[in-house]
């Protein structure tokens, strides 16, 4: 019998169900010709479940993602909701719960550049004609982003402080750093943990703590370097980097300036997970209002967002692999949606999905043995 795995699909806002459309795309090649029963759900979550039930995440998308295998999300916010009251918005009513409640820590957020695609990347050609491939290493669910107390005072009618906290526990930043060691482990064995020890307490401990656990990986090389030096030198020698291990905010930056390197914030998936490998996999960037509705939004962030649930939570790495392969050679094929070439013959969001699960198809059709002894 079929191998079933249930997943819930999230689409939100914005760009998110153009982009998840092509998703299912690829869903439905691999139902009908690899052997597995993908079951999909889907549910609202952002600005979609606002409109709907009044709150960015409601219990019945809460309870679906509780009994499935995988997270497949789109992306939320906009400025339909960006004058509503901060804490009920699609990005903190929504999306960072979601993270917290399954306890998603883990931040992975790839970013590859292939040496005969070298020419998407904005720098120069004798930095990346090597290619790029750095991973990015985020904390999830700590720091300022969650840390209390977080609000606003008066002080008088014309004057307010607002504050934030950042916070990280000896724990938080062991158990993120363990990982990002383990990755590294089985990569080019480079840490570069990123922080701002010379001027914020948190980052002190951060530094302490991640020099501790590299003890017990006694084969990775470890340096440290300053958000701000970080920024430049990843710009200057992206090809010295392996794995960067960041805090919340700090990851959030690096990410999407690693994307950039790669061509465009359309390219860069992202897997979240907790420490059982449940997980939420989601395109980097957002909703792109300024795109939504117009078909050209690049739909291969979120196709490689389904290629790592399919490695991470449901371990069918060779599928996950030919999705990789398909989106690879279907842009070696030279087909580029309007972020990731500069002349006008570039194509839709629509047919950028189509051309990727037309040449998966091919391929699973070649492989077929290999899919079915390998995965069963
Ligand atoms: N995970 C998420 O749901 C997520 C992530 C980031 C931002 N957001 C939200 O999205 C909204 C817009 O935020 P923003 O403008 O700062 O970030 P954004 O990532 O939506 O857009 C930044 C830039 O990247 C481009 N871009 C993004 N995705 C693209 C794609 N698939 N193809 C081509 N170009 C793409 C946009 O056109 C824009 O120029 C905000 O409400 C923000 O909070 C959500
Ligand atoms: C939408 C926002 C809350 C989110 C973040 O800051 O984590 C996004 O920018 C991301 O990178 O996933
Ligand atoms: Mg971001």
């Amino acid at each position: 019998m079929n191998k079933e795995y249930t997943i819930s699909v999230l689409p939100g806002d914005g760009i998110g169900p153009e982009i998840m459309l092509q998703a299912y795309k690829i869903l439905d090649i691999i139902n009908k010709n690899c052997m597995i029963k993908i079951n999909i759900h889907q549910y609202d979550i952002g600005g979609i479940a606002l409109d709907k039930y009044g709150t960015a995440l409601p219990q019945k998308t809460l309870d679906g993602c509780k009994k499935s295998d995988a997270i497949l999300f789109g992306s939320v916010g906009g400025p339909k909701w960006s004058s509503l009251p901060a804490n009920i918005q699609p990005e903190r009513g929504g999306l960072l719960p979601l993270r917290k409640f399954f306890n998603f820590f883990i931040n992975i957020r790839p970013a590859k550049l292939y040496k005969i695609l070298g020419y998407l990347s904005p720098l120069k050609n004798e930095i990346v004609k090597n290619g790029i491939d750095i991973i990015c290493v985020r904390e999830l669910i700590g720091g300022i982003y969650f840390g209390s107390p977080k609000g606003r005072k008066k002080i008088n009618s014309k004057n307010f402080y607002a504050f934030d906290t950042e916070t990280y526990s000896t724990y938080e930043i062991e158990r993120i750093a363990t990982i990002a060691f383990q990755l590294a482990s089985k990569r080019k064995n480079i840490v570069c943990s990123i922080d701002k020890a010379n001027v914020l307490e948190s980052s002190i401990l951060w530094r302490e703590v991640v020099t501790h656990v590299s003890k017990k990986f006694p084969n990775i090389k470890l340096t440290h370097l300053y958000i701000d030096n970080a920024i430049m030198q990843i710009i200057k020698k992206p090809n010295t980097f392996d794995v960067l291990l960041c805090s919340n905010l700090f990851g959030d930056i690096l990410s999407d300036e690693c994307a950039i390197l790669t061509g465009s914030i359309g390219m860069l998936p992202s897997a979240s997970l907790n420490d059982t490998l449940f997980g939420l996999y989601e395109p980097s960037g957002g909703s792109a209002p300024e795109l939504t509705g117009k078909n050209i939004a690049n739909p291969i962030a979120q196709i490689l967002s389904l290629a790592m649930l399919f490695r991470y939570s449901l371990k069918l790495n060779d599928i996950s692999n030919l999705i990789e392969l398909a989106v690879l050679k279907t842009l070696k094929d030279g087909y580029r949606t309007f972020d990731i070439t500069d002349n006008e013959n570039y194509i839709t969001t629509d047919m950028m999905g189509t051309k990727i699960s037309k040449k998966l198809l091919q391929m699973i059709r070649k492989n077929e043995k290999n899919i079915i002894s390998k995965n069963f």
